[in-house]
């Protein structure tokens, strides 16, 4: 099936000679979650403000559902929807109003019962009546959501949609992206939180200075570059690590008492066990032993790390 967006070889050159975006290529399968990843400044608005048109790209080309995203700009925005991190202002506006205008603004029929749809997945139903300025922050959120939502996009962007949100919001989102993935639409996003792409994402891109650095199967990624750890809590303080053991690359904390191992989850020896009996050989005891595996934030700064 051919990517839902295709990214070829994109440049972005702001005015003040500032080139945020490198290069980019990128193609999005259809139907899939991707989360763009990467530390402030990294060049993802920018990405998907090219994508979306409201940025003009240096060079490169950008295509929405087969359309040329320059020369065929509507019928590719009208593929889009996008959730910004802010609300435009309209304090006065009614909720039913202001999602159904969005819907006008790409020129089609309204429709009824599709707002009504969407206001109610979105728990703004029963606010549908009151002005935009009355509502909760998390409801402003929502509203981004619905307002996008209302010219039936294939595909959604939704930028940093948890910042500075509460907990039980950011799961709303989490469930809520759930949702739509599972009604066929596409959806990118852009997030800090490694956590957010680790709950939610198919795949994950990581930018960095305007290069897409990396673009993975989530579980991929954690397989390829994740690490357990093995700590071992000593029984007794211990000065120096044991020449018998210095093939092993362990590290010993300041204080003397913990033994950290880390090791591969690919390799088929992991060699702990032969690890236990060395240590056993040494006279070094343990009192206590766990294991971490890398989260993908562990991974993730240590990409941005090896490339600054
Ligand atoms: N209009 C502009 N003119 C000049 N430089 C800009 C403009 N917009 C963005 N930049 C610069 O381009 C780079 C990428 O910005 P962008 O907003 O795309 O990053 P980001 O990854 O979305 O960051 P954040 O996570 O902080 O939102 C930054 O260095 C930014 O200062």
């Amino acid at each position: 099936m051919p990517p839902i967006i295709s990214v070829k070889s994109l440049r972005k050159q702001y005015d003040s000679g500032f080139e945020a975006l490198k290069s980019v290529s990128l193609d999005i399968v259809r139907g899939e979650v991707f989360a763009l990843l990467g530390p402030n400044g990294a060049g993802k608005t920018t990405l998907i403000s090219t994508i979306c048109g409201l940025v003009r790209p240096t060079a490169g080309e950008i295509f929405v559902g087969g359309h040329n995203a320059i020369t065929d700009f509507r019928a590719a925005r009208q593929m889009i929807g996008l959730v910004p991190q802010e609300m435009p202002t309209a304090p006065f506006e009614k909720v039913i109003d202001t999602v159904a205008f969005s819907r006008g603004l790409f020129g089609l029929p309204s429709k009824p019962a599709l707002i009504e749809e969407i206001l109610k997945d979105l728990t703004l139903w029963d606010k549908r009546d009151n002005p935009i300025m009355s509502l909760s922050g998390g409801m402003k959120r929502r509203l981004l959501v619905a307002k996008a939502l209302a010219h039936e996009p294939a595909v959604l962007f939704l930028d940093e949609p948890t910042a500075g949100v509460d907990v039980e919001l950011r799961h709303d989102m989490w469930r809520l992206v759930g949702q739509l993935k599972d009604r066929g639409v596409t959806i990118i996003l852009t997030t800090h939180y490694i956590e957010e792409a680790e709950e939610m994402a198919d795949r994950v891109g990581v930018i960095n200075k305007g290069e897409i650095i990396l673009v993975e199967e989530k579980a991929e990624l954690m397989r390829k570059l994740g690490r357990k750890e093995l700590t071992l809590v000593l029984s007794e303080q211990l000065g120096e690590i044991p020449g018998s053991l210095a093939g092993y690359g362990l590290e010993l904390s300041e204080d003397g008492f913990t033994l950290t191992y880390g090791y591969d989850t690919r390799a088929e020896r992991t060699g702990i066990t032969h690890l236990l009996t060395d240590l056993a050989a040494a006279g070094i005891r343990f009192n206590d032993l766990n294991t971490t595996q890398s989260s993908l934030e562990d991974i993730f700064v240590d990409l941005v790390k090896r490339q600054a």
